[in-house]
């Protein structure tokens, strides 16, 4: 797996993540939405990237501009809950994107420490041969991700996954790079050193879901 960490290049995507983080700044959900949403448009720009280009020729008023397009046949798959923001973050940018929303969360069994992923709500075209950009804001032990391609096999095989992820564990990381092949892309803003007892992110900014939507009743 190829793993892109935007966090090794100072940019204005340090104050995007410093806002998520911030225990004071990110109770305000709305800026925590959007903070995810346009950190999600720098994943997506650094992300596009890497796609294929072919040449292009766009007729202006005063003549033809030569310029290159990508080609891509892109699905946009994220993860409940707090993968909402995140997805409309890299929509603004692949306008021409197909669509899937997948429910994977975490089911506390008796203690906190131990959970399981449960996968249920699945919308998803068909793909086969296309560009699979797999989207969750938080990459912890990386279950949820693995779950969520697992989930997926049977819509087809793509030709290429890009991984899009905002803060991750280092654990996360190498979970999911043992999951993925070696052409596999990660786009993540920042990895983060440790994870706690009940699978959070050290020091990470808490609960992605909550922060965006809310707190929820556990199941
Ligand atoms: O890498 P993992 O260990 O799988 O953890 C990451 C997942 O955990 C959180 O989901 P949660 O169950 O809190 O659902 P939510 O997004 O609805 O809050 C988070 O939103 C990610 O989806
Ligand atoms: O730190 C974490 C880990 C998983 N899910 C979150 O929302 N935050
Ligand atoms: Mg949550």
């Amino acid at each position: 797996m190829q793993i892109h960490n935007l966090s090794e290049t100072p940019s204005i995507l340090n104050t995007f993540i410093s806002e998520i983080r911030d225990k004071v700044i990110q109770n305000d959900s709305m800026r925590f939405r959007r903070n995810i949403e346009r950190i999600g448009e720098i994943l997506g720009y650094e992300l596009s990237k890497s796609l294929s280009f072919e040449a292009h020729n766009v007729s202006t008023p005063l003549g033809i501009a030569n310029t290159t397009m990508h080609k891509n046949d892109i699905v946009l798959c994220s993860i409940l809950r707090a993968g909402v923001p995140l997805h409309n973050g890299l929509l603004n940018y692949f306008d021409a994107a197909e669509n899937a929303f997948i429910s994977a969360y975490r089911q506390h069994k008796h203690n906190p420490e131990s959970f399981e992923i449960v996968v249920e709500y699945l919308a998803c075209p068909s793909i086969e041969g296309k560009t699979l950009i797999l989207a969750d804001p938080m990459l912890a032990t990386g279950q949820s991700m693995v779950a969520t391609f697992e989930a997926l096999k049977p819509f087809g095989t793509p030709k290429e996954i890009h991984l899009v992820s905002v803060i991750g564990a280092q654990k996360g990381v190498d979970y999911v790079a043992k999951a993925f092949n070696a052409e596999t892309h990660l786009w993540i803003a920042a990895i983060d050193d440790t994870l706690n007892d009940k699978g959070y992110i050290i020091p990470g900014l808490g609960d992605a879901g909550d922060l965006a939507f809310g707190i929820k009743l556990q199941q």
